[in-house]
């Protein structure tokens, strides 16, 4: 994973969201925290293009994140907040095969494909549920199955544990663990980001701190008192 903010960027309407930022990004697991409102969802949405930076540039595996939007957006899934909105069509198994599409795979290549990301999460007995009818593990589970089936090459997760109950909490948060994927987590659960490569502090649209897990909980915690 090679990701480059080259003084990037983002306002909303003249107001300075992420201020000027430069970075480079290699580590396999980054964990993203910070108080609500201090630019992590932004820093984020600027990694895959879905918010192009208003001054600099981002390049994410040689790839602008502007000029080259769609080869980015293909290698980089995108986990978002609420795990409803990443389900498009009703019936599970559907959904995690349309992410396939684009591809024009035979059926049974497809099939596998969408039979083996559901097994991955333990979740092949919901292969023909309505995704309204989950509960919010389950949904988080099928949101990562449906963009690990097209075998991004880095994963942005945006609050994955957010809504969850404890024990499903612990369910999400084991599977994170166990991913083999480049993962980029932001989380208000900094149990879960504790043995992470890397941590960025993000307070105020900027980055207020950034390395080993320990020293950068310890400064948030200063920060949020
Ligand atoms: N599309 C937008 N238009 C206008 N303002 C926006 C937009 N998206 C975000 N903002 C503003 O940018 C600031 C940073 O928001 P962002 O969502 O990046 O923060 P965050 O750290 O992810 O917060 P949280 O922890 O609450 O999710 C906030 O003040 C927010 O209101």
């Amino acid at each position: 994973m090679d990701i480059r903010f080259e003084q990037a960027e983002a306002r909303f309407e003249e107001r300075i969201v992420l201020h000027p930022l430069t970075l480079s990004l290699t580590e396999r697991r980054i964990g993203v925290i910070g108080l609500n409102g201090s630019g992590k969802t932004t820093f984020a949405r600027m990694i895959n293009g879905l918010v192009a930076p208003s001054a600099g540039r981002v390049v994410v595996n040689g790839f602008d994140t502007v000029k080259d939007g769609e080869k980015v957006r293909a290698d980089v899934g995108f986990i978002f907040q609420n795990p409803q909105n990443q389900i498009i069509l009703p019936i599970l198994k559907e959904d995690i095969a349309l992410g396939l599409k684009p591809r024009k795979l035979p059926k049974q290549a497809i099939e596998a494909a969408v039979n083996g990301i559901l097994a991955r999460f333990g979740i092949g007995h919901l292969a023909g549920r309505r995704a309204h009818e989950l509960s919010g593990g389950e949904l988080q589970l099928a949101a990562l199955a449906s963009v690990l089936v097209t075998e991004p090459g880095i994963l942005i997760m945006d609050e994955p544990t957010n809504q969850l109950d404890l024990k499903n909490r612990d369910l999400v948060e084991r599977t994170i663990r166990g991913l083999d994927e480049n993962i980029i987590v932001i989380s208000h659960d900094l149990s879960l980001i504790a043995d992470f490569d890397r941590v960025l502090l993000f307070h105020e649209g900027r980055l207020a701190a950034d390395g080993l897990p320990g020293g950068i909980v310890a400064r948030y915690r200063e920060i949020a008192a």
